[in-house]
C-alpha cells in the first residue's frame, strides 16, 4: 500500500458561507497532513472555524475550494450515496452533545451505526460489547443514557464512533459538558484508543487541559492552522 493510502491529506482549503448576499470567509487556505496513528488538537478562538473545518474533513459539509483526501480517495468526487458510504465506513464522530438515543439501551445505541448499511450482525454486537468493556461499561450494556453519568455517556459516545472501524476519527469538543477529570480521562481514552486501532484523530477543543494531551496541537488563527509549540 503507497503512503497516500495511509493519510489524511488537506490542501489549501477555503470555506466562504454566503450569508443574505454577503460573503463571509472562515477558512482560508487550510493544510493539514497526518499518517495513520497521528493525532492533533485544533484550537482556536470561538467563531473561527474549528468547527466548519472538522466538519468539511468529516464529509459532512462541502469547502469552497481546495482538496482533501483521505486514504487515497478525495470522498467529494463521490457521488451522494457512494460519499455517504465511504463516510459511514472511514469516518466516527464525536460530539460535545453525545447524540446517544435515549429510548435505546447502551448497547443498542454503540450498534447503531451498523444497521445503516449492513444490518447487525453478531458479530457487531461481539464487537460492541468488547468495545464497552475497553471503556469500563461492561456493567452498563442495558441502561439507557438518561442512567448513567455524562463521563459514561461520552464513552458511549467513544464506542459508537469506532463500531465500524474508523480509520478516522472526529472528535467536536467531546469533553465540553465534563468536568476537569473526565476531560482527562476522555482524552486519554481517545489517545490510546488511537494507538491501538492506529486511526488518525483530530479533536476540537476550548479546554488547554485536553489540548496538551496531543502529540500534535495546532491553532486556527484567521482562517489557517499554525503550529502552537506547549
Ligand atoms: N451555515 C452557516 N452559514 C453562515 N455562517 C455560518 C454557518 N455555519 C457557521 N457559520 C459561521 O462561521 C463561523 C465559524 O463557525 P464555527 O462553528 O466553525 O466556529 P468554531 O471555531 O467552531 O466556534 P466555537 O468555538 O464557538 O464552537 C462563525 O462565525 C459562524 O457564525
Amino acid at each position: 500500500m503507497n503512503d497516500a493510502q495511509q493519510q489524511l491529506i488537506v490542501r489549501d482549503l477555503t470555506k466562504e458561507f454566503s450569508l443574505a448576499g454577503e460573503s463571509l470567509p472562515i477558512l482560508n487556505g487550510v493544510n493539514l497532513s497526518l499518517n495513520r496513528g497521528g493525532a492533533l488538537a485544533i484550537t482556536g478562538p470561538s467563531g473561527s472555524g474549528k468547527s466548519t473545518l472538522l466538519y468539511i474533513i468529516g464529509v459532512l459539509d462541502q469547502p469552497t475550494s481546495g482538496e482533501i483526501i483521505q486514504f487515497g480517495q478525495n470522498p467529494f468526487e463521490l457521488k451522494a450515496k457512494q460519499q455517504a458510504e465511504f463516510r459511514n465506513q472511514n469516518i466516527g464522530f464525536i460530539f460535545q452533545d453525545h447524540h446517544l438515543m435515549p429510548q435505546f439501551s447502551v448497547l443498542e445505541n454503540v450498534l447503531i451505526p451498523t444497521m445503516v448499511y449492513q444490518g447487525t450482525t453478531s458479530d457487531a454486537e461481539e464487537r460492541a460489547r468488547h468495545l464497552l468493556e475497553r471503556v469500563g461499561l461492561s456493567d452498563r450494556l442495558n441502561h439507557r443514557p438518561a442512567q448513567i453519568s455524562g463521563g459514561e455517556r461520552q464513552r458511549v459516545a467513544v464506542c459508537r464512533a469506532l463500531i465500524n472501524n474508523p480509520r478516522l476519527l472526529l472528535a467536536d469538543e467531546p469533553t465540553g459538558n465534563l468536568d476537569r477529570v473526565n476531560t482527562e480521562s476522555i482524552g486519554k481514552l481517545l489517545l490510546e484508543i488511537n494507538q491501538e486501532q492506529n486511526t488518525i484523530l483530530i479533536c476540537v477543543t476550548h479546554s488547554r487541559e485536553l489540548a496538551v494531551l496531543f502529540p500534535q496541537h495546532q491553532r486556527l488563527r484567521d482562517g489557517s492552522l499554525v503550529t502552537e509549540t506547549a
